[in-house]
């Protein structure tokens, strides 16, 4: 196709850019939907296929062989955060912005895209461009949809920005990588009144003062203290005015257990401590779990051998095995139906992720390009060999 792009031609600085000025939330990513198609129909389209499920892209690349396929997935959405970095291509979204690296990520599946479409690889590709990883959760529906099922891959790979580590380290490990993890919604109903009569109410903030502190023991009191959990709240809203007692209070968090069998627990004890609120503040407790997360597993084989391959093949390249994170990841979900593996990619900025500053280095778009070309052009060869 004459004008095509080919890799050297694509920018994938100004493409990373340009992804930042527009974060959408989940399953609302309309127009970077459009933006990473646009960028795909500058490629030669002989040997690609493209399909959209919801806000997400899924596009395949015709190996030479094509006995088998390798696929790398990319989160699409922002975050409900109001930017506060110096960059010049700032959010045009208020109150959004990519502060979790899904544009960085994405420009990534770009590049690595281009490159398989220019020189193909004896495997076939499938580059899926995933929406809703914040919330409410898009891997799950997307890989039991028609679209993704007809291309299902053999093997699923992914990579989450890592403010800690220089540009040019990566990190994982083989076993849990990331944390399971619950949405946390609660809302308290009391009884509201004048500040001078408490004694006429039921005091939702009081109520709910209590409740937080409670929530804390959970992780000291009633989780094996040889595993791990979170339970962290983000949101406290309630109230109207400093001189009324508070009939409703809505607070949002997390539960992370590092453990499969630790968050039915947490949970338990969480519904145990809002049926002692109920009796002993009067107020009224709705519970909400919004979406979950599996843990993100990396599949034992694959991952050493992987990092047998980088520590061997790519001297530039800085490898360190990892702890598990109390992070968590829908890609957990690929990774639960197909052998993979996820790693830290470092990006070396002080801010961490889901902080307003944060800042990633766009040298680690190059690095990761590299790395992941490479390494899927050498699993295509070694599965022919
Ligand atoms: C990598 C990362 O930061 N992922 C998010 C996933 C959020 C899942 C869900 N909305 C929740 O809060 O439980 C994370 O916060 O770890």
């Amino acid at each position: 196709m004459s004008g095509a792009t080919t890799a050297g031609e694509l920018d994938l600085i100004a493409i990373r850019r340009a992804l930042h000025r527009i974060p959408e939330p989940g399953f609302e990513e309309y127009k970077t939907q459009r933006f990473v198609l646009d960028v795909i129909g500058r490629f030669p389209s002989e040997r690609i296929e493209v399909k959209t499920w919801r806000t997400g892209v899924l596009v395949r690349v015709k190996g030479r062989v094509g006995a088998r396929c390798i696929g790398y997935r990319t989160d699409m959405d922002g975050l409900a955060i109001e930017e506060d970095t110096t960059y010049p291509f700032r959010s045009e979204h208020p109150g959004f912005m990519h502060a979790c690296g899904h544009d960085v990520h994405m420009s990534i599946a770009l590049g690595l895209l281009a490159n398989v479409v220019e020189s193909p690889v004896d495997d076939d590709v499938l580059v899926v461009f995933q929406p809703a990883e914040e919330g409410p959760g898009g891997a799950k529906p997307m890989l039991e949809s028609e679209e993704f099922r007809a291309w299902k891959p053999d093997t699923m790979l992914a990579l989450h920005i890592a403010p800690e580590y220089p540009v040019g380290t990566i990190a994982t490990r083989p076993g849990t990588l990331f944390a399971n993890t619950s949405e946390l919604f609660i809302d308290l109903k009391g009884v509201g009144g004048h500040a001078a009569f408490p004694h006429r109410t039921n005091d939702t903030i009081v109520a709910a003062a209590s409740l937080i502190l409670q929530l804390q023991t959970i992780v000291s009191r009633n989780v094996n203290p040889l595993e791990s959990a979170v339970v962290t709240l983000g949101v406290i809203q309630g109230g109207t005015r400093q001189n009324i007692i508070a009939e409703n209070v809505r607070l949002e968090g997390t539960i992370r257990t590092l453990s499969e069998g630790s968050m039915p627990a947490v949970k338990a004890r969480i519904e145990a401590l809002l049926a002692g609120l109920e009796a002993g503040f009067g107020v009224a407790a709705k519970l909400d779990y919004g979406s979950n997360y599996f843990q993100v597993f990396n599949h034992e084989a694959v991952t050493a051998s992987f990092m047998r391959w980088v520590r061997e093949e790519m001297p530039d390249v800085r490898l360190i095995e990892c702890d598990a994170a109390m992070t968590g990841e829908d890609f957990g979900y690929f990774l639960k139906d197909i052998p993979g593996f996820m790693f830290w990619l470092g990006v070396d900025t002080p801010y961490g992720l889901h902080h307003a500053k944060i800042e990633p280095s766009e040298e680690a778009i190059g690095v990761a390009v590299r790395l992941m070309s490479s390494y899927i052009r050498k699993m295509g060869t070694s599965a022919r060999s």
